[in-house]
């Protein structure tokens, strides 16, 4: 029975090779779209997204995430990363299940892949407070929110997150 297994190791050790060539070659980051509600009345009106402005290159909006360390779990880095640029925990935070975008990109001639899970501020009154890498933040509605995050696919995840709050929001 044993015998079976040798060509399944073979691939996995090329699986493994074919992953670490992927991992060097791309960079990754996670994070967390991260809205709240004004009301608790359910209406897409009543829901703001987060922004965080770089304080660096181009000055750029997106929601918090940030790179993978070596053997971070990808769900790990969002929380770490959201943790250090907005001051946003588990306490915080609601994550919303059923939801998660991947983003690919080209930053500087490398692949970048971007995991994106959803959740929802616990109290809409709690305070983000900025680390030394971003300089601003807005809690702004869908128009505004992709006005600032000027990339499509960016634009597209927000709309699809409204999309999915929306329709989540049909059925209770
Ligand atoms: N001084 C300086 N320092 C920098 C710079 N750059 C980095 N640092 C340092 O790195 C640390 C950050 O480390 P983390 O927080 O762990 O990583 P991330 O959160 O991943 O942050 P990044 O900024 O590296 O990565 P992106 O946000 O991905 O931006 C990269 C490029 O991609 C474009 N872009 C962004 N979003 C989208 C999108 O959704 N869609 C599309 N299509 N494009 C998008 C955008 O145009 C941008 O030019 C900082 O502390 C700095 O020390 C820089 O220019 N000057």
């Amino acid at each position: 029975m044993g015998f079976y297994s040798a060509p399944v190791a073979a691939n996995s050790v090329s699986d493994i090779i074919q992953q670490s060539y992927f991992d060097i070659m791309t960079l990754r980051a996670c994070g967390f779209i991260i809205f709240r509600r004004l009301a608790q009345r359910p209406s897409p009106d009543n829901i703001e997204y987060l922004l965080l402005q770089t304080s660096y290159g181009e000055h750029h909006w997106t929601p918090p995430k940030g790179h993978v360390d070596p053997g971070e779990d990808d769900l790990t880095t969002a929380w770490r990363e959201t943790q250090e640029e907005a001051g946003l925990g588990e306490m915080h935070l609601r994550v919303v299940d059923g939801f998660l975008q991947r983003l690919h990109y080209q930053v500087r001639g490398k692949e970048k892949e971007v995991l994106y899970w959803l959740a929802e501020l616990r109290d809409p009154g709690i305070k983000v407070r900025l680390s030394a890498e971003h300089r601003d933040y807005r809690w702004v509605k869908l128009d505004e929110a992709c006005r600032l995050a000027k990339y499509t696919d960016l634009q597209d995840t927000l709309k699809k997150v409204q999309h999915f709050l929306e329709k989540a929001e049909k059925k209770q």
